[in-house]
C-alpha cells in the first residue's frame, strides 16, 4: 500500500535523492511545495500592512478607527506590545504623520534583526521614528528587558490628560512583554508561575485569566492609567474565538479579576499548594469574583479586533484554488491536546481515502471523528461540514485548513514546539493508517505557527507524509522516541536534513497556527477538475 500512497501513477521516482530517499514521488514532494505556498499565503494576509490600512485612516483632522471617528483634539501618542506591533507601529506612524507625539513599543528579542535580515525593512521604524522600540521577552517569557519596557509604556499612558488620544497596538505575544506583576509578586516568581502553567498544558484562556490577575497593567490597568485620555487599542488576535479581554491579557480592557477561577485554575495544575506566599496574598487581596479591577475610563477606551486567524484561512483557501485543490476549512478554533488533534486529523485522512472506494466510508469512521469534536473544540456542524465535502469531492484534490492552538504537555526534555510535535503526531497517525487505505491517496500534512516560531525553536512548524516513519527508520530514528521526550526539533533537524521543517524566521505577524491537510487528486489532471468543478 505504500506503493500506492506515494507511488501513484505518472509519479517520477527520486532515486538520486540524498538520505536514501527513493520512494520520494515527484508528486510527494510537489504537495510539500504547494502547502508551502499555501500556508505563506495565510501569513502574507495577516503582515501588518495590510491589516493596518484596512482598519487606521487619517482624513483631515479626523482619525477613523475600524469605522469610528475620533478628534484627537490634542495629540496622538502610541504604545504597543507583542510580536506583530512592530510593523504595526511602523504603519501607523506613515499614517499618523505629524498628529504622532511619541511612543513606546515593546516587541521580542531579536526581531528587529529577524526582519531586517529578512529584507522586511517596511516593518521597521526608521531614524528619525518617534516611537522608541525596546526589544525584550527571550523565549516569549517575561524578563527584565520585558519589564522595563512595560514600565516605559505606564509612565507614558500615565502622564496623558483629556486632550490626548493614546493608541494601543496589541498582538499576540503581548502577555510576556508586558509584565507588572502586582507587589510582592516578583518578576522570578511570574516567570516561573507562567511556565509551570505552560508546561503542564494550561489553556492560554487559564493563563491569562491568572496573568490578568496578578497584574497591574493588564485586565484594563493599562487603560486605568491612561485615564482621562481616550484610548483606541487595535487588536490582532491570537485567541481562539477572538476575545478582547484574553488576548495579550487585555490590558485595554476593563475586565474584574475573578479570584475563584484563578484558584480553580491552579488546583487543576496541582500547583496550589507550591505558590509563593505573595501570589497567595495577591489573590486573597482581590476579594470575591467580579472585584479588584476598577472600570475607571471604560466609556473613553475602544477596543477594535482588527485581525484574526479566519483571516489567514479565507486567504489560504483561496490560494489552495488557485493550485488547484477544493479548500475546505474546518475551523479557525482547533484546540485540546495534540495527540487528540493528530487523531483527528488521521481521521479524516481515512474518511477522504473511503470516500473514493466504491463503498464509501464506513459509518463507525463518521462516528468516531464526530465524537471527537468536543476534545478539538470543533463543534458538529463544522465537523459535518467537512465531511460532506470530502464525500462529494470523490477524486479530486482537496486542502483542508483549520486554524487554531493545540497545546502540549510537557513530559520530556527535548526541543520542539506544538506544530512541529502535531506534525510528527500526524506523520504516525498517517503510518499507522495506510495499510488499512482502501484507496491510493498522495497526502502531506502542514502545521506551522504564523510567528514563524514554533515553541523555543528557530522553526515555524513542519510538514508530515505517510513515507515519515519509514523514512525516519532507515536513518535510525525513532518517532516514539523522540515524541516521548518532546523532542520534534531534534527529530525533524535530524531527518533527511531537516527538509520537512519550515523555516520562514519570524514573521513580524501572529494570528495562532495554521493546520492544512493536502490531498492529491487521482488523477494527474485533478486538481484543475476541483478548481473548476466545485466551490
Ligand atoms: N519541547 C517542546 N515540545 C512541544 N511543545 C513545546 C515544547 N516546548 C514548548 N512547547 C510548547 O510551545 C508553546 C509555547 O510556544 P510559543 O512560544 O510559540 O508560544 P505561543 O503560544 O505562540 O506564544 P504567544 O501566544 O504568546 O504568541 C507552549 O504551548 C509549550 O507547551
Ligand atoms: O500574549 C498572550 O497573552 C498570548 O499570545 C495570547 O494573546
Amino acid at each position: 500500500m505504500a506503493s500506492g500512497l506515494c507511488g501513484a501513477a505518472g509519479s517520477v521516482l527520486l532515486s538520486s535523492a540524498p538520505w536514501g530517499l527513493g520512494r520520494r514521488s515527484r508528486r510527494m514532494m510537489t504537495l510539500w511545495t504547494q502547502g508551502r505556498e499555501v500556508f505563506g499565503a495565510a501569513v502574507s494576509a495577516v503582515l501588518p500592512e495590510n491589516m493596518m490600512r484596512g482598519s487606521l485612516a487619517l482624513r483631515g483632522e479626523r482619525l477613523l478607527v475600524d469605522g469610528r471617528s475620533f478628534a484627537p483634539t490634542g495629540n496622538v501618542h502610541l504604545v504597543g506590545f507583542g510580536k506583530a506591533v512592530l510593523g504595526m507601529a511602523a504603519v501607523a506612524e506613515r499614517i499618523l504623520g505629524d498628529h504622532l507625539v511619541r511612543g513606546v513599543v515593546s516587541v521580542p528579542h531579536g526581531i528587529q534583526e529577524a526582519l531586517r535580515q529578512a529584507s522586511k525593512g517596511e516593518m521597521l521604524l526608521g531614524p528619525d521614528s518617534r516611537i522608541t522600540v525596546l526589544e525584550g521577552a527571550r523565549h516569549n517569557l517575561p524578563d527584565r528587558e520585558a519589564m522595563e519596557a512595560a514600565s516605559a509604556i505606564r509612565e507614558l499612558a500615565s502622564g496623558l490628560t483629556e486632550q490626548d488620544l493614546l493608541l494601543v497596538l496589541i498582538s499576540g505575544g503581548g502577555s510576556a512583554l508586558l509584565p507588572a506583576p502586582t507587589p510582592p509578586i516578583t518578576l522570578e516568581e511570574k516567570q516561573s508561575l507562567t511556565r509551570q502553567l505552560a508546561a503542564r498544558g494550561a489553556t492560554i484562556q487559564e493563563l491569562n485569566t491568572l496573568r490578568k490577575a496578578l497584574s497591574q497593567l493588564k485586565g484594563g490597568g493599562l487603560a486605568r492609567c491612561a485615564h482621562p485620555a481616550q484610548v483606541v487599542s487595535l487588536i490582532l488576535s491570537d485567541v481562539i474565538a477572538d476575545p478582547p479581554e484574553l488576548i495579550a491579557s487585555g490590558p485595554t480592557v476593563p475586565s474584574p479579576a475573578d479570584p475563584g477561577e484563578c484558584w480553580a485554575i491552579l488546583e487543576r495544575y496541582g500547583l496550589r499548594s507550591s505558590l509563593p506566599q505573595s501570589v497567595r496574598d495577591v489573590l486573597s487581596g482581590l476579594g470575591g469574583a467580579g472585584t479588584g479591577q476598577g472600570q475607571a475610563g471604560s466609556g473613553l477606551v475602544h477596543n477594535a479586533v482588527i485581525g484574526s486567524n479566519t483571516l489567514a484561512l479565507e486567504a489560504a483557501s483561496a490560494r489552495a484554488r488557485e493550485l488547484g485543490f477544493l479548500p475546505v476549512v474546518l475551523s479557525p478554533a482547533v484546540c485540546g491536546e495534540v495527540q487528540a488533534v493528530s487523531r483527528l486529523y488521521g481521521l479524516l485522512v481515512r474518511f477522504a481515502s473511503q470516500a473514493r472506494s466504491e463503498e464509501g466510508p464506513e459509518g463507525s469512521l463518521r462516528e468516531a471523528i464526530l465524537g471527537m469534536g468536543p476534545e478539538v473544540g470543533v463543534p458538529d456542524r463544522d465537523l459535518l461540514h467537512t465531511l460532506k465535502v470530502l464525500e462529494e469531492c470523490r477524486g479530486g484534490a482537496l486542502c483542508l485548513l483549520s486554524g487554531g492552538e493545540p497545546t502540549v504537555q510537557l513530559r520530556g526534555k527535548g526541543k520542539g514546539g506544538r506544530n512541529q510535535e502535531l506534525a510528527l503526531r500526524v506523520a504516525v497517525e498517517l503510518a499507522q493508517g495506510v495499510s488499512s487505505l482502501p484507496a491510493p491517496l498522495g497526502v502531506a500534512f502542514l502545521s506551522g505557527g504564523t510567528d514563524g516560531q514554533d515553541g523555543p525553536t528557530d522553526a515555524a512548524g513542519a510538514i508530515a507524509d505517510p513515507l515519515l516513519v519509514s523514512e525516519a527508520r532507515e536513518q535510525g530514528l525513532d518517532p516514539a522516541e523522540f515524541l516521548d521526550n518532546n523532542d520534534s526539533y531534534t527529530f525533524f533537524t535530524r531527518l533527511s536534513g531537516g527538509d520537512r521543517l519550515i523555516q520562514t524566521g519570524l514573521t513580524g505577524t501572529n494570528v495562532m497556527d495554521v493546520h492544512l491537510v493536502l490531498i492529491q487528486g487521482e488523477e494527474a489532471g485533478s486538481g484543475a477538475h476541483a478548481a473548476a468543478g466545485r466551490s
